[in-house]
């Protein structure tokens, strides 16, 4: 068994590529807007706090997690050690994220191809645009795991192309007076009172925790290998963050990010501010596609979590009947209130962030403090234990509440924001 399971184990690099697949997404796309205040240094350091913190408290539920059987579900975890309250509570800001998460990935993916059915002449519609995108991809999670890994395979490759090719053609236009907003438009520009408003967006970024159940399953326990999956596909998501906040912060002067605020952070608004700098047509093109991709790969892999949450929540079964149940119960909600309110990307991502830091820092912190007591030292089955002892739990602890404050005094307009 043993030696069968050691032939078998999965690759490192394909745990790396799980955390890193779902981390890339529209947080992305929100970064370089929801950080326009405290521009570039400011957003640099805010990403790297926030990556530490992230990556922490992903190893943070792999701790905890060492102490069931490969393949408890988070579910499990909060259950046992924080109570049915809690697990409530959890269970209700994991299916909020995810709706917030389906209806921006609607909203941007829908945007980004109705600019392409325009040029194509076949339509100017939003509505039917994003009804297109929602109907193909979700057809795709009802048909089979199978088809959605598959299809990302393929995204992952076209992604990794198309980045590259738009990261290099941005960065050939960099501007450094850009990147360190020393233009005569800057004079007097402040940076600190925007940081709130950054914080729940890269939170969001940098979500990716219901994988590591997931990953423990995936490698059996292995917290070695999982320790490694969760550091080296969050490092992979922040250098694409930085590069990527690089390119498009050292292109768009500050105040250029007037219009995209005002439309709410709408990717295409992005892309189309960025192109007046950029000359290449081709370039564009390929930012539009990797965009797209982006959002694709993202899309298919949290609803799947859905998809399967929702399935084990209401027992639809796999039939195709059943599925078609989870696949309504996954897709109809967020697709209609993204017909109905089509409001600001950046604030959707922050409300993002302010559910996630319930679920990626607050509980798991929790959940290390509890296992600590119910698990002590001794015990057999504790062969990885985090370094940093409660210093580091109250740290990660006050970064989940820090977020949770921030997304929820800005929303009440206690905060300022910049408008560019
Ligand atoms: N990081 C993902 C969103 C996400 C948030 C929280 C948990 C999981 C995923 C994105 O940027 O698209």
């Amino acid at each position: 068994m043993s030696q069968n399971s050691a032939v078998k184990s999965p690759s490192l690099m394909g745990g790396m590529m799980i955390v890193a697949g779902t981390a890339i997404g529209a947080g992305m796309f929100a970064n370089p807007t929801a950080t326009a205040g405290i521009w570039y240094t400011g957003a640099m350091l805010v990403m790297l706090y926030t990556w530490y913190c992230m990556c922490v408290s992903g190893l943070m539920i792999m701790e905890v997690n060492q102490h069931y059987p490969a393949g408890a579900s988070f579910n499990t975890l909060v259950k046992d050690l924080l109570g049915p309250a809690w697990n409530l509570f959890n269970g209700f800001a994991f299916v909020f994220v995810v709706y917030i998460l389906l209806y921006a990935y609607i909203f941007v993916g829908g945007s980004v191809l109705q600019t392409w059915l325009a040029q194509a002449g076949i339509t100017d519609s939003s509505v039917m645009a994003s009804t297109l995108f929602m109907l193909v991809f979700a057809l795709c999670v009802w048909w089979s795991t199978k088809a959605v890994d598959r299809l990302s395979t393929v995204l992952i490759v076209g992604m990794a192309l198309t980045f590259l090719s738009t990261v290099t053609g941005l960065l050939s236009h960099l501007d450094i007076a850009v990147l360190l907003n020393q233009l005569p438009q800057a004079v007097g520009s402040e940076y600190m009172p925007y940081v709130w408003v950054a914080l729940p967006v890269c939170l969001a970024s940098f979500g990716f925790h219901m994988n590591v159940p997931s990953l423990m399953a995936y490698y059996q326990n292995d917290t070695q290998k999982v320790r490694i999956s969760i550091i080296g596909g969050s490092l992979i998501a922040f250098a694409i963050y930085a590069l990527w906040q690089t390119a498009v912060q050292g292109v768009l002067p500050r105040h250029e990010f007037a219009p995209v605020i005002a439309a709410g952070g709408d990717v295409a608004v992005l892309l189309q501010a960025l192109s007046a700098y950029v000359s290449t047509d081709g370039l564009n093109e390929t930012l539009n596609a990797f965009a797209f991709m982006a959002i694709v790969s993202s899309f298919l892999g949290v609803s799947l979590g859905l998809f399967d949450y929702m399935a084990d929540l209401f027992k639809f079964g796999n039939s195709a009947t059943g599925r078609l149940k989870s696949a309504a119960v996954t897709f109809v909600p967020p697709y209609i209130a993204c017909i109905l309110f089509p409001t600001g990307f950046v604030t959707v991502i922050g409300y993002v962030g302010l559910g996630a830091a319930i679920w990626t820092a607050v509980i798991p912190a929790l959940l290390v403090f509890a296992s600590r007591r119910r698990f002590p030292k001794t015990s057999a089955n504790n062969s990885y234990l985090l370094k940093g002892g409660s210093v580091l739990i109250w740290f990660v602890l006050a970064f989940g509440i820090i977020n949770i404050l921030a997304q929820i005094f800005t929303q009440l307009g206690w905060l300022p924001s910049f408008h560019g």
